[in-house]
């Protein structure tokens, strides 16, 4: 048996054609600020991408460019005039930061109304409590693989590796909610290759290349990867085997091509969603009534406790 290739390209340009459709219903057009300090490679790639399709869905989008050396102070104030900006309803500061330069001073400085990465300490408490308000984009953009990918989540046993506040947390809340047996493995964890074997969904995001071998996965599963690295040759790999995968997976996204662009996708969603609750919306602002992976996972969230079954 070979796997079935989950197809992020595709199910992430459908999600961007449904948030343009959505976006061109409103009154108005939603405003996103990314700011990128310093001239980090791989992040100057992803800004131009974002630019890109947000500039394509019909959303006002606006790249900010501060040089390295930016003081925090600085970069304080600028939050604080994209807080104050009525025609702006998303900022994205690009991580990881300058070393000077106090990433969680940052992030608090951002209004959590306008948090569109999710990473806010109130949008983080809102998704741990089950109520979520802004969820980081990667983790909700794996959802909606799943969900495309027709993987039956509630009672699965889910694995997350990694335990980043931007991917392996969120991403393993998510999948809790959505009621999933869900371990997070991480570099201390005695025995992955047992852990991963046990996986029904197995979300890799380590930032390893192929790390994860034919021989760490359950036969069927469905296995996602976030991992993004640079072999010295010069190409994209992700955290996990894939060509060695492939025989024994059930699903599989590749790298480049799955994850990184429903990244991009779920966060036009967030900026039309903040957009939506700030100004009001023809069209109801949520994503959550477009797109049925968050409907589904809002049901979910329905209840603190879920009903026995
Ligand atoms: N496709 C996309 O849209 C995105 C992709 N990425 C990619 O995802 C990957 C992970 O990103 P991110 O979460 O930010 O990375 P971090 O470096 O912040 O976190 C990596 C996690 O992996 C764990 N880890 C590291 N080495 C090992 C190991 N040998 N065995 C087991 N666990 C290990 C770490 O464990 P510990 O906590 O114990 O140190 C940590 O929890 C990267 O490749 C990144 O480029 C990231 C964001 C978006
Ligand atoms: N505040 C903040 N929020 C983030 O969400 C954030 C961040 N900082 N810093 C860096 C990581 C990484 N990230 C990616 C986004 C898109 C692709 C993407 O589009 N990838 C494509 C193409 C990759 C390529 O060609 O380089 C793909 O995988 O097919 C990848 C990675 C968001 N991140």
């Amino acid at each position: 048996m070979t796997a079935r290739i989950i197809d992020g390209k595709a199910i992430a340009a459908a999600l961007r054609e449904t948030i343009a459709t959505r976006i061109a219903a409103q009154p108005y057009r939603p405003g996103l600020a990314v700011i990128l300090v310093g001239e980090d490679a791989a992040s100057t790639v992803y800004v131009r991408n974002k630019d890109r399709a947000a500039k394509a869905a019909g959303l006002n989008a606006s790249t900010i460019r501060l040089p390295a050396e930016t003081s925090q102070a600085s970069l304080l104030a600028t939050i604080q005039s994209l807080n104050d900006d009525p025609d702006i309803d998303g900022i994205l500061v690009q991580l990881p930061l300058p070393p000077h330069i106090a990433t969680d001073a940052i992030i608090r400085a951002i209004d959590p109304a306008k948090d569109v990465d999710g990473f806010h300490p109130d949008n983080v408490a809102a998704l741990a409590l089950g109520a979520p308000s802004l969820v980081p984009c990667t983790p909700s953009g794996v959802m909606h693989l799943l969900h495309a990918a027709g993987t039956n989540i509630s009672g699965a046993r889910a694995v997350v590796l990694g335990r980043s506040n931007i991917v392996g947390r969120p991403m393993a809340a998510l999948l809790l909610a959505a009621d999933a047996t869900t371990t997070i493995a991480h570099s201390r964890t005695a025995n992955l290759p047992d852990e991963c074997r046990r996986a029904d969904i197995l979300i890799a995001a380590v930032g390893r290349a192929n790390m994860v071998t034919a021989d760490w996965i359950n036969p069927g599963a469905t296995i996602i990867d976030v991992g993004i690295n640079r072999t010295p040759d010069g190409t994209l790999t992700g955290d996990v085997d894939f060509a060695a995968a492939l025989p024994t997976a059930g699903a599989i996204t590749p790298v480049p091509g799955g994850v990184g662009p429903m990244t991009i996708a779920c966060l036009l969603d967030n900026t039309l969603l903040a957009a939506g609750r700030r100004r009001g919306s023809k069209a109801g602002g949520s994503s959550s009534g477009a797109i049925p992976a968050m409907k589904s996972i809002a049901g979910t969230f329905g209840s603190s406790a879920p009903e026995p079954r």
